[in-house]
């Protein structure tokens, strides 16, 4: 049975956008489908990116599918995730933009103060997911995909079976794809204290006074960022020596430098000891640089990464096995049980909507055609969307370090970039890690404005094995920020032509004598 949608605290206030959103991801008279006595070919637990997409693919190559969502279908992504948090940043750029005449883009400058502007960014951003949400919705699933879906808890009763809402799914391949949550610290005092996460977060229709945000990874620090830029105080607080700990020491930098400039408070190495007080005045004893202060806020967010979505699953009916980083998977996504495969964020280490896009349409393979699709496979980039920007893929800033003599880097600084200086955002650089002796690209890193979309340019040349020398031969439009990947093509052929040059440059004037 249905759960009651009005109560998902996810989606509130109840606005009419967000009805509009819940009529698609969760609509409130849904009726389940009768199971077939003989079962689905594929049970599909979770819609969110990874499931929908599973699902999708799956029915339309003909397959009878079952897909179940026990609460919001389009999952994180479409409703706590990517789009509420990239509605929000967008807002805050322009708003910002519009306040400081920081830079030469429109903003809405007819809000009379930014308090009015958050209230208007989180407006926008409802009404945004709603406008994108019928393409995740159960009935577009149910009448045109051709997918049986079901509202409410899945649980393995069998290895072969799953039950939900009190009926039984049989199946002969199960996919599982119920995803993450916040994982909370154990603080004392920060349970009592109405703590917000990314669940709760875009409910928010008041600006927080002062919002202190444990964790500064991708979530703390894009949140960190937008907050601050339509006005309100923010103070991130990190445990780690660095913000956004799996990307490029020196990008991280750029990035805290950028949140510094637009008024966040950045406390890395600092330890929140507990927390008193509850929501709208919650106070954070911390420990920072070796001495104790109390921080005053009205909200706290905590963005200390992810617990995966196993608990109640009934995984041991299934045979299926998990530890704390989600559930045990080989490299074609197959579990423990032979019949059931797990994909996305309960089962990857790369935690995007992309990534779960992509072992999606790899799973539907391997679970149905024999597939030999393997994970290790996929080149994944990612890309944090602050400004600027940071995006990356391959081999990582610790792993280049790992590897010493066996990786050249080039960089490319934004400064150097004519497009960067006309524009006024020379921040950044293109970074890009060669196999040692060859133009062989392992990996890269950007650091730009919109770094996320220049990243492909590398992605690309990698997924179809294309070397950094060839890139070189590329024509950029001038002047484009695009232009530091050739120009670090350039760098690396000149490096490798000058000797070469030298020895036919001694040899050309010796024959002149
Ligand atoms: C704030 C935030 C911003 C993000 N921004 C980006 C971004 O910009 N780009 C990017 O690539 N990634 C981003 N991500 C990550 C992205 O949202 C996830 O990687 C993606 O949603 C994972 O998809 P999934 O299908 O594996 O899991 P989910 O989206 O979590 O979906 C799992 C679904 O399974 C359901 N479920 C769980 N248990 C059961 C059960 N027993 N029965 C039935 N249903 C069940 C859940 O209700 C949920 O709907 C962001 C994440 C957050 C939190
Ligand atoms: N742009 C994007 O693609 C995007 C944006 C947001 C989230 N995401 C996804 O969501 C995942 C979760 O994001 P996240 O930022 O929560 O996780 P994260 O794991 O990337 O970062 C969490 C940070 O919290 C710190 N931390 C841990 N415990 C702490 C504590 N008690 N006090 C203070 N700091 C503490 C960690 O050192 C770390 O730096 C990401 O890994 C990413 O895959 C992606």
């Amino acid at each position: 049975m249905a759960h009651d949608p009005t109560t998902f605290a996810a989606v509130q206030p109840l606005d009419a956008h967000n009805r509009r959103l819940l009529e698609t991801v969760h609509p409130p008279a849904w009726k389940d489908p009768v199971p077939p006595r003989d079962g689905y070919q594929l049970v599909v637990i979770g819609a969110g990116t990874a499931g929908l997409v599973t699902a999708a693919i799956a029915a339309g190559v003909g397959a009878r599918v079952a897909l179940v969502e026990r609460e919001l279908m389009g999952g994180d992504c479409l409703n706590v995730g990517c789009v509420p948090s990239k509605a929000m940043i967008a807002a805050a750029r322009a708003s910002h933009a519009a306040w400081t005449q920081d830079a030469p883009v429109d903003g809405d400058a007819s809000l009379s103060d930014e308090g009015e502007a958050f209230r208007a960014a989180m407006e926008r951003m409802r009404r945004i997911r709603a406008d994108l949400s019928p393409v995740d919705g159960a009935k577009r699933f149910q009448d045109d995909l051709g997918v049986d879906v079901y509202l409410g808890d899945a649980r393995f009763v069998a290895d072969d079976a799953v039950e939900v809402g009190g009926a039984r799914l049989k199946f002969l391949r199960a996919v599982i794809a119920t995803g993450g949550r916040a994982a909370v610290p154990e603080v004392p005092g920060l349970a009592d204290s109405g703590y917000l996460t990314n669940q709760t977060f875009y409910s928010l229709t008041e600006r927080p006074g002062h919002l202190a945000i444990l964790g500064g990874g991708p979530i703390g620090c894009e949140m960190a960022q937008a907050v601050a830029r339509l006005g309100g105080r923010v103070t991130i607080i990190e445990t780690g020596d660095r913000l956004l700990k799996n990307d490029d020491p020196d990008a991280a930098r750029i990035v805290a430098e950028a949140l510094k400039r637009d008024g966040v408070e950045v406390l890395t190495g600092a330890r929140v000891d507990s927390v008193s007080g509850r929501a709208g005045s919650a106070s954070l004893r911390v420990t920072h640089g070796g001495a104790g202060r109390t921080i005053d806020a009205t909200h706290v967010l905590v963005a200390t990464g992810r617990a995966p979505n196993v608990e109640g699953l009934g995984l041991e009916q299934a045979a299926v096995e998990a530890d704390e980083h989600g559930i045990t998977v080989d490299d074609r996504m197959r579990t423990s049980n032979p019949r059931i495969y797990a994909i996305g964020d309960v089962a990857s280490k790369y935690k995007f909507t992309h990534m779960a896009d992509a072992s999606a349409r790899m799973v539907v393979r391997n679970a149905l055609f024999r597939g030999r699709g393997r994970a290790s496979s996929l080149v994944i980039p990612w890309a944090t969307y602050t400004s600027p920007e940071v995006a990356h893929v391959g081999i990582t800033a610790a792993e280049v370090e790992e590897a010493g003599d066996e990786v050249q880097t080039i960089t490319v600084e934004m400064a150097d970039v004519d497009r960067a200086r006309l524009d006024g955002r020379t921040e950044g650089f293109v970074r890009v890690h060669l196999k040692a002796g060859s133009d062989t690209i392992l990996g890269a890193t950007i650091v730009a404005e919109r770094a996320g979309d220049l990243i492909s340019q590398i992605t690309q040349a990698m997924t179809a094995e294309i070397g950094l020398g060839k890139l070189g031969d590329v024509i950029y439009p001038y002047p484009t920020t695009a232009e530091a990947i050739r120009k670090a093509a350039d760098q690396w052929r000149r490096a490798k032509l000058t000797p070469t040059a030298k020895t036919a440059l001694g040899l050309a004037l010796r024959l002149l004598r």
